[in-house]
């Protein structure tokens, strides 16, 4: 399987002097096309800083950022912001959808900043839809919609068209844990029929377990690696 994302001695500082704060310190991750790789960890260990690193939205201190090949710490901004709109998909827990925009509308918005004309972009958008289960719902707005659908929609925005770096930060954040499974199930299945590579940062053992892999983070450094759930009770034992 191919690399997707290969994050390479990944240091980010924030602030100067005896204040700065020392995020993450020379990680090492790959992630393959079709994996699902889970990043659990204590609150303020760094999981985050990964994510937008990852997903170019931040600026490492140092290190490199292999995103299919392209290093995104040497782009320039427009390059960056290109690589962002056509090739990474992110997913968050508040789901980050236009109030005013269908979900068509929506999960077509990354294609048509990126100047895709507007009916290849709705088509792609369809499919997206379709892929993951909301087909029917292309027309409905935000608030008419409930928050498994929502994600659903922003789980599409993220897929739509060639992306093959999925980011999702706590995705299942805000859904009741029924509906939080379900989301869970449709990346993993995203992964292993697009062959999609993803990243999730999870606070959930029971979420992690859809992983191939968990990372785990402790003060911005990456202290261990394991297998699918069966390693993570051991890795929190590690952590403690
Ligand atoms: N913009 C910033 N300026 C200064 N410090 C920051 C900034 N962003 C993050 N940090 C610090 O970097 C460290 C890592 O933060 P990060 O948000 O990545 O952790 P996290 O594991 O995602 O935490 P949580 O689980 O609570 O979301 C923390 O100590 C945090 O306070």
């Amino acid at each position: 399987m191919s690399v997707v994302l290969d994050i390479r001695g990944l240091s980010r500082v924030h602030g100067e002097g005896p204040t700065a704060v020392h995020a993450l310190r020379k990680v090492d991750l790959a992630v393959a096309a079709g994996e699902l790789v889970a990043v659990m960890g204590p609150s303020g260990s760094g999981k985050s800083t990964l994510l937008t690193c990852a997903g170019g939205l931040d600026r490492p201190t140092s290190g490199e950022i292999l995103v299919e090949g392209n290093d995104l710490v040497t782009l320039g901004t427009a390059d960056l912001a290109a690589m962002r709109r056509r090739r990474i998909g992110f997913v968050f827990q508040d789901f980050n959808l236009i109030p005013a925009l269908t979900a068509l509308e929506n999960a077509a918005l990354p294609l048509e900043l990126d100047g895709t004309r507007p009916r290849q972009a709705r088509k792609a958008a369809e499919l997206a839809l379709a892929e993951v289960g909301i087909a029917e719902l292309a027309d409905r707005f935000p608030d008419e919609i409930s928050g498994g659908q929502r994600q659903r929609v922003a789980i599409a925005r993220a897929i739509v068209g060639e992306r093959k770096l999925l980011l999702a930060d706590e995705p299942t954040g805000a859904l009741d844990s029924e509906t939080g499974e379900a989301v869970l199930q449709l990346l993993r299945d995203r992964c292993d029929s697009k062959g999609i590579a993803a990243v999730l940062v999870t606070h959930e053992a029971r979420h992690a377990a859809w992983a191939d892999r968990v990372v785990y983070l402790r003060d911005g450094v990456l202290v261990g690696q394991s297998g699918p759930l069966a390693a993570v009770d051991s890795l929190l034992e590690e952590a403690r």
